[in-house]
């Protein structure tokens, strides 16, 4: 009988009364139900999670899961029941429990998904060795694939056949340089590996934005990039071009936090608003925050700081380290001059709605106008206009 895997008994996921109660229902203790992929991979190299979910591997049919869980006062959904998933929620532990599956057979026109029992099978359909990694409800680690050592060396290799693996879904393309940046040894790639998704590169065309959205997001919160974006680009998968590369590169050089943000002002400065926007499905608010990033890049560009302080003040960091987006700026001077400002405090606006109230402009969208056409004018006054210059000219504005 194989001994419990210290890292992996000792883990709240696992010793927690809430996730408990779920392995002792679907006889984790047995082995029928272990933890697979991200939580098992994590947290045998020490590392905390960012994802709360747990998946769960079993032999239990999903109607089983179901019963089980709805007996013991378990919440269960049926979150993807077709593929033979269950996600269940006892307390905070939150589990997505998917039968195994035996060959996907197709009549022709249907694929035909069979349940069954085998282990090997399952570790064998998925991405990579690493995330082929079991543990059951006694921490017992189970590595079919020899998923470990891959894991401790750095490797992001994929199961079996690269190709067919990436055939299966091309999304595994993205996740590969993904994989590459958060687990791989940094400037490294395994060549089989790297080979497939090269040859893969140009047959990306069908996926869905959302997922590709998704996969890049995660990318590109990651802190040291640059290497994997610059195999990107080799194989067209990115176009950001030399000179975006390396401000990339010296974007997180040294930089404590790079930001979701900064890394997107980099592609939406490469691919435009529509561009990103189409490829990956960004929201509203994401786009916003890169593109104020990339206007405060410009405003500093033109020495205006004051006003990229004032304006922007969340994005003023990321604009700093990426003043290489503009190779005109004298990225030496401004740094100084936005250091030097560091202490004094921001200008305030000093007109308010009170004021136009007071000359006669009732609250609503004409107050709205004349008060960002008046703090338009003040910034571009070098924040000199006084209040009363600035109360004049409202009243001007209002009497038109
Ligand atoms: N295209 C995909 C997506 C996922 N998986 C498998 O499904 C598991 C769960 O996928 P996901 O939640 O996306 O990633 P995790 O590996 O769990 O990593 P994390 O939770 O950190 O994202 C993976 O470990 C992997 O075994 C796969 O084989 N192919």
């Amino acid at each position: 009988m194989r001994e419990p895997d210290p890292r992996l008994a000792g883990a709240s996921w696992l010793t927690a009364p809430e996730a408990r109660a779920v392995f002792t229902l679907l006889d984790g203790e047995e082995g029928r139900t272990r933890a697979v992929g991200g939580v098992v991979r994590d947290t045998l190299i020490g590392r905390a999670r960012t994802q709360p979910d747990v998946d769960l591997a079993t032999e239990l049919l999903p109607d089983e899961v179901v019963g089980r869980a709805e007996a013991a006062g378990i919440a269960a959904f049926p979150t993807g029941i077709a593929h033979g998933t269950v996600t269940l929620k006892s307390g905070n532990f939150l589990a997505e429990v998917t039968t195994l599956r035996e060959d996907v057979e197709t009549d022709g026109r249907h694929a035909v998904v069979r349940f069954g029992t085998d282990w090997v099978r399952d570790a064998e359909r998925r991405d990579f060795t690493m995330n082929a990694l079991y543990a059951d409800a006694a921490g017992r680690l189970y590595d079919p694939l020899g998923g470990l050592e891959d894991l401790a060396a750095g490797r992001v290799r994929f199961v079996g056949d690269a190709d067919r693996r990436i055939a299966e879904d091309r999304l595994r393309v993205y996740r590969f340089f993904r994989f590459a940046a958060g687990y791989g040894t940094p400037f490294g790639v395994e060549n089989e590996g790297f080979s497939a998704v090269a040859r893969a590169a140009g047959t990306l065309g069908g996926l869905s934005a959302e997922r590709v959205g998704a996969e890049m997001k995660r990318l590109l919160t990651l802190p040291r990039i640059g290497w994997v974006l610059r195999l990107m680009e080799s194989i067209g998968i990115i176009a950001l071009g030399a000179e975006r590369l390396a401000c990339a590169e010296a974007y997180e050089e040294g930089n404590p936090a790079p930001t979701l943000a900064g890394r997107l002002a980099i592609f939406l400065d490469a691919m435009g608003e529509g561009g990103l926007r189409r490829a990956w499905r960004l929201s509203n608010a994401e786009l916003l925050e890169a593109g104020q990033v990339l206007e405060t890049i410009d405003l500093l560009a033109r020495g205006a700081v004051d006003e990229a302080r004032y304006r922007f003040p969340q994005a003023i960091g990321d604009a700093v380290r990426l003043l290489c987006l503009r190779p005109g700026a004298d990225a030496g001077a401004i740094n100084q001059q936005v250091f030097e400002r560091k202490g004094i405090s921001v200008p305030r606006f000093p007109v308010s709605g009170g004021d136009m109230v007071r000359i006669g402009v009732s609250p609503g969208p004409e107050m709205g106008r004349i008060l960002r056409k008046l703090e338009q004018k003040w910034i571009e006054s070098g924040f000199t206009l006084e209040r009363e210059t600035l109360i004049k000219f409202a009243v001007k504005l209002h009497e038109i």
